[in-house]
């Protein structure tokens, strides 16, 4: 079958690093060489996340049911030219960490412990990598430091970032101020505002060449470690190393209240769903159903396959969301088959997938025991796959003659798919829903 996708010249940019898969790519992009030096991370996750309001520091807030230190480390994991990523946590976090580590199979992390305060913490990293006999720390040449609480960091700006601290010796990421600065009297009254245009917000990622930014922490004060909240200040004052400010994306900011977990989710959920594979077997009442279907979500990329089989794998790679169209009387055996190629590619690790079963009746189905008999197997289906991270709905569409009762049906089976693959609500798997 032909393959045909629509296309998305406006697809917004892949800001957790969720699509793209290596730095190469990048590297090409930026006309430069792809980085020949070994680079390492340092991500403080020691905080308690108290501006959060929650028990749990938000570094291990779930978005669908992923801790948010996870997006961040995947952000780095998945470049091939970053070896180590040390990730600093409490203490009391540490056995938490390695959980992380070994469910989401972060392979490139060590976990050290942090301090009472970020620059400590940051300190801890870095001291990690002085200890040469551990092999998979061994000392970088560059250092990135990034809090473990910005999830979006993209490869272009890294890359950036690395070369420039190669160069300089130092860099950070910074972005427009948006509210203006202004300095208080003791008495809490307006003393002078800064003239805005001159300042810009100091963001992570930041890179240092290794020696600096340990030689910096090796001689600041108790002062800064105890109250300091800027890397790149303490290699200019202790090492008279001036950084490279790069301006980054919108992406870059802080998870710090419980506004911007609900914000990072929505990023999250918005990148996941721009892109969809829709198999359509062989029937030609499926196909041309597959082919509408494809027109009318034209706000993702998509590709029609004639069936989930394993020439068809690069499909089954590239999207985490899949439309299923079988004919009515055909059962959903093909799901489990389908299931089970992700679990073998280790596809829905790190995201849950969406499968949507599109059930097309070509005659009116009546409720019997045969169709409750169905639904029942229909939901112990997707409760079983829902373990294997994979949300299974449904959706029936009777086929009509009447061209425009079609069309309002076709339209709502858009409309629900598109809701279901946005929203991914677990509790909707296993329904089958009418269109
Ligand atoms: N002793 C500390 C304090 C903070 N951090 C880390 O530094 C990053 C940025 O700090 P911040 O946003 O202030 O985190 P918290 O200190 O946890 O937040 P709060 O100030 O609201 O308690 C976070 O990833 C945080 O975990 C750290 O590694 N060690
Ligand atoms: O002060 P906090 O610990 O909340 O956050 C740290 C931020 O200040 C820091 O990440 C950037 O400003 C870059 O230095």
């Amino acid at each position: 079958m032909q393959q045909e996708r629509c296309s998305s010249s406006d697809r917004p940019l892949d800001p957790g690093g969720l699509l793209t898969r290596d730095a190469e790519r990048s590297a090409a992009r930026l006309g430069c060489a792809a980085v020949d030096f070994p680079v390492a991370v340092v991500l403080p996750a020691g905080g308690s996340g108290e501006r959060m309001g929650l028990p749990t520091p938000k570094q291990f807030c779930t978005i669908l049911n992923r801790p948010l230190i996870s997006y961040t480390i995947q952000a780095f994991e998945r470049l091939s030219w970053i070896v180590t990523v040390v990730v600093v946590v409490a203490t009391e976090n540490h056995d938490l960490m390695l959980n992380i580590v070994r469910k989401f199979n972060h392979t490139k992390v060590k976990v050290v412990h942090g301090g009472t305060t970020r620059h400590r913490s940051i300190f801890n990293g870095l001291q990690a990598f002085s200890n040469t006999t551990d092999s998979l720390t061994p000392k970088p040449k560059v250092v990135i430091i990034h809090d473990a609480v910005r999830p979006f960091v993209e490869e272009d700006l890294l890359l950036k970032i690395t070369l420039a601290a190669k160069e300089q010796g130092a860099s950070g990421a910074i972005r427009p101020l948006v509210s203006t600065v202004i300095a208080t009297t003791s008495e809490g009254y307006l003393d002078h505002s800064l003239e805005r245009a001159k300042y810009r917000a100091s963001e992570m990622p930041q890179g240092f060449l290794y020696d600096i930014i340990f030689q910096a922490y090796q001689q600041c004060s108790e002062f800064d470690f105890e109250f300091g909240t800027e890397c790149l200040h303490l290699a200019l004052q202790y090492c008279g190393t001036n950084a490279k400010l790069i301006e980054g994306p919108p992406t870059l900011w802080k998870v710090t209240y419980k506004r911007d977990l609900a914000a990072a989710e929505a990023i999250i959920k918005e990148t996941l769903s721009m892109s969809a594979c829709i198999i359509a077997g062989a029937e030609a009442e499926a196909v041309e159903l597959a082919k509408t279907l494809q027109k009318n979500l034209n706000m993702m990329e998509t590709d029609v396959i004639s069936c989930a089989k394993e020439s068809n794998t690069e499909y089954l790679s590239k999207t985490r969301n899949f439309i299923h169209i079988s004919m009515s009387g055909s059962s959903f055996s093909g799901v489990p088959e389908m299931v089970k190629r992700f679990e073998d590619i280790g596809h829905a690790r790190l995201y849950p997938l969406v499968v949507v079963w599109v059930q097309l009746n070509m005659t009116k189905q009546s409720v019997d025991s045969q169709k409750t008999d169905e639904l029942t197997a229909f939901m112990g289906l997707a409760s079983e796959v829902k373990q294997g991270n994979v949300l299974l709905y449904g959706i029936e569409i009777d086929h009509s003659k009447v061209p425009e009762q079609w069309e309002r049906s076709v339209e709502r089976l858009t409309q629900i798919t598109v809701a279901l693959i946005r929203d991914r609500n677990a509790a909707l798997t296993g329904q089958l829903l009418h269109a």
